[in-house]
């Protein structure tokens, strides 16, 4: 597979080639806690299709009812975690009502974007959280958009920290900064824009080396950019539940795996949260009695 230095691996690219968004008619509809699943959508997809078509009731409720309990665990699990920050509250909610499809009709994105592209509460207060455990100071990430995330680890920084966020899109810089302006941990986020894999090989050439790393699907370990000691988290692993799903023929899906498992010498685990987070350490970091 050839990646031209538009994508940073294989989710930019699967993005582009229209893998990820295929396959739901009804993610409008849906509550943004209930889709960040694919199964989830399935799920709703399902029953608005046995709702239309004069299925037994029995079956209907037994789907309506399992819809119901995935849409109440999601908010259960937001509402037992920690609350995200006013600002982050802010950016979570004008993602929401910005108008995509006019940033596309004006062509400053590539594709129409979608709210859900941000990561969500709990999942931003897991990478403050990890950030705290690590004692991060610096920290890289592929991927601002509005810069949700990039703003959940830098509430976890310490006040001389920094977050660089690597982000192709222009406008998304300048609509970022003005929707966290407001928080005083928002001069802690240093904004490069470019195409992350050319950023990422100026920095591993100039030896640039960061104590915590967040990519949004990579194909790539880039392992050589985190500190010794250090994290690298990888979101979408499930690349939308392509990676798993027997069915799914999407090509590019089964990369990041892959490359992974061909290095021996890193530590992972895969979070299931939302769309999968890898999270991968060296080796030697992990099992630190190793002869
Ligand atoms: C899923 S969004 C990131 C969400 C963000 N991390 C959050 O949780 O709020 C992915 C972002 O990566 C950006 N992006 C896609 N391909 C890129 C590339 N090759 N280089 C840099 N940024 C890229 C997109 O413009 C988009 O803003």
């Amino acid at each position: 597979m050839a990646l031209d230095t538009q994508n940073c691996g294989a989710i930019s690219a699967a993005w582009e080639q229209g893998y990820l968004f295929s396959s739901s008619k009804n993610r409008g509809t849906v509550p943004m806690t209930f889709f960040k699943c694919r199964p989830n959508w399935e799920l709703q997809a399902c029953l608005e299709k046995v709702q239309a078509g004069g299925v037994d009731p029995e079956v209907i409720r037994t789907i309506s009812d399992s819809c119901e309990m995935l849409k109440v665990r999601d908010e259960f699990t937001n509402k037992a975690s920690s609350d995200h920050s006013n600002t982050l509250a802010k950016v979570y909610s004008e993602t929401f009502k910005y108008d995509w499809q006019a940033d596309f009709d004006q062509g400053k994105t590539a594709s129409v974007y979608k709210p859900f592209f941000l990561c969500g509460r709990v999942q931003g207060q897991l990478y403050k959280s990890l950030v705290s455990m690590q004692r991060a100071k610096r920290v890289l990430e592929v991927g601002l958009f509005t810069g949700y995330s990039a703003l959940s680890i830098a509430e976890a920084l310490p006040a001389d920290g920094e977050i660089v966020s690597l982000e192709i899109c222009e406008s998304l810089r300048i609509l970022a900064q003005g929707l966290i302006k407001d928080s005083h941990h928002g001069k802690k986020i240093r904004v490069k824009i470019g195409p992350a894999l050319e950023t990422l090989r100026r920095f591993s050439e100039a030896g640039k080396q960061f104590d915590m790393m967040f990519l949004d699907g990579d194909d790539k370990d880039n392992i050589e950019i985190v500190k010794e000691g250090g994290t690298m988290l990888i979101d979408n692993a499930y690349v939308m539940g392509s990676a798993y799903c027997p069915s799914d023929n999407n090509p590019l899906a089964h990369q990041l795996l892959k490359v992974i498992r061909s290095r021996p010498y890193l530590h992972r685990v895969l979070l299931p949260l939302n769309d999968g987070i890898f999270m991968i350490r060296r080796m030697n970091d992990v099992e630190r009695d190793v002869a």
